[in-house]
C-alpha cells in the first residue's frame, strides 16, 4: 500500500488522508485543552493568592456569575450560596453601609467605572473587615445581552486601622490623649463657622493649672504629667459628648461647648473646677496634696468676626481669675 504522505516517524504515515487529518485535529485539540488547562491551573493559583474577590454580576438576572476562591477566606461565607442568591452579598454588608454600597454600584451604569467604593462587611464568623470594592462595566460578546459588572474587592481592614492609629496620632496629644492644639483649633474653627451660619450659642472656655510650676518643682516632674492627665479626664467627665476639649498649651486646656447657652457654660464650668479640686494626688513621698485651676468663659458674639476674638476674649477672662487670685471661673 503507498503513503498517504510522507509523515516521517509520526505514526500517521500509515493511514489514509482523511483519518489522517482527523487524528490530526485530534492531537491538536488534545493540546489545547493541555494548555487551557494549565491556563486555568495558573489563573485559579494567581486568584486564589490575590488578598481579593474578583466578581462578575449580571445586571439584568440580577445574578452573580463568578465569584473568585478568595470569596470564602475574605467573607467567611460559602461562594455557592452567593453564586445561588445574590442577597448573601447584601446580607454580608454592614448595615450602615448597605445604602452606599448599593448606590455606589449603581453609579457603575452611568460612569464605567467606580473606583472610591470602601464599605465595610461582617464575615460569616462576626469579624468586621474593610472592603475596597472597584467595579467596572464590562459589555458581553452578544450584544443582544445586558451588561455584566465586573469588580475587585479587596481587603483593605490593616490599611485602615493604620490610617486610623495614624490620624489619631496626629490629632491627639500623647500625655492626656486629648486633642492636640492644632486639631482642636481645627475643629474649633469648624463650630465657630457652624454657629455663626446657623446664628447658634457658642461657650469658649480656656483653663489653666494653677502654680504648677510649684507643682513640678515641689513632687516632680512625673507627677506633674500625672496632673495634667488627671485634669484632662476631669474635662471629659465633666463635658459633652459633642464639645470639644483639648490640650493646648503645657498646662492649658481648652473647650468649646456648641449650642449651649450661658447660664449652661458657666454651670458646666464650676463644676469642672470643683471636680479638679476634688482630686487627691498622693506624691511618692507620701504628702497628699490638691490642684485648682483658673478659668476663663466667654461667648460666641455676633460681632466677632474670627475664632481668635472669642480666644483672646477667653484669655484675658483666665487672666483675671489669675489676678483676682486663682482657683475660679471668670466670664468675659
Ligand atoms: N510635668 C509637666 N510640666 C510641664 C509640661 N509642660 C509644661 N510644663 C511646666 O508647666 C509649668 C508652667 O509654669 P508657669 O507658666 O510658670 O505657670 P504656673 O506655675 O502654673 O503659674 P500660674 O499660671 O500663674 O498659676 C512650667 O514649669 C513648665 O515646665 C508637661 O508636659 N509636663
Amino acid at each position: 500500500m503507498r503513503l498517504a504522505s510522507n509523515q516521517g516517524d509520526s505514526g500517521m504515515g500509515m493511514l489514509p488522508g482523511g483519518d489522517a487529518q482527523t487524528l490530526l485535529a485530534l492531537m491538536h485539540a488534545r493540546a489545547e485543552a493541555a494548555r487551557l488547562g494549565e491556563r486555568e491551573q495558573l489563573f485559579s493559583t494567581l486568584l486564589g493568592g490575590v488578598n481579593a474577590v474578583l466578581w462578575a454580576f449580571d445586571w439584568q438576572a440580577q445574578r452573580m456569575i463568578y465569584v473568585s476562591p478568595a470569596y470564602e477566606r475574605i467573607f467567611g461565607r460559602s461562594p455557592a450560596l452567593l453564586l445561588a442568591d445574590y442577597g448573601e452579598w447584601r446580607n454580608a454588608i454592614y448595615p450602615d453601609d448597605v445604602e452606599f454600597a448599593q448606590k455606589s454600584m449603581l453609579a457603575v451604569l452611568d460612569e464605567g467605572a467606580v473606583e472610591t467604593r470602601e464599605y465595610r462587611i461582617i464575615r460569616g464568623d462576626g469579624q468586621l473587615r474593610w472592603l475596597s470594592d472597584k467595579c467596572f462595566l464590562g459589555r458581553r460578546a452578544d450584544r443582544g445581552q445586558g451588561p455584566i459588572i465586573v469588580g475587585i474587592a479587596e481587603d483593605i481592614t490593616e490599611k485602615k486601622q493604620l490610617e486610623g492609629e495614624l490620624q489619631r496620632l496626629a490629632t491627639t496629644d500623647v500625655l492626656t490623649q486629648s486633642s492636640n492644639r492644632r486639631h482642636f483649633f481645627e475643629c474649633a474653627r469648624g463650630e465657630f463657622e457652624r454657629a455663626r451660619q446657623f446664628a447658634s450659642s457658642l461657650a469658649f472656655l480656656l483653663l489653666d493649672i494653677d502654680d504648677f510650676k510649684r507643682i513640678n518643682d515641689t513632687h516632680g516632674h512625673q507627677m506633674g504629667d500625672q496632673v495634667l492627665q488627671k485634669v484632662a479626664r476631669c474635662g471629659a467627665a465633666v463635658l459633652r459628648q459633642s464639645d470639644l476639649f483639648g490640650r493646648i498649651g503645657g498646662e492649658e486646656f481648652a473647650a468649646v461647648l456648641p449650642g449651649c447657652q450661658p447660664d449652661l457654660a458657666e454651670q458646666i464650668a464650676e463644676r469642672l473646677q470643683r471636680e479638679i479640686e476634688r482630686v487627691v494626688f498622693t506624691a511618692e513621698n507620701g504628702e497628699r496634696f490638691r490642684v485648682t485651676a483658673s478659668l476663663g468663659l466667654t461667648y460666641l458674639k455676633a460681632s466677632d468676626p474670627e475664632l481668635s476674638s472669642v480666644f483672646a476674649r477667653a484669655d484675658a477672662a483666665m487672666y483675671t481669675a489669675k489676678r483676682l487670685g486663682k482657683n475660679q471661673v471668670i466670664v468675659g
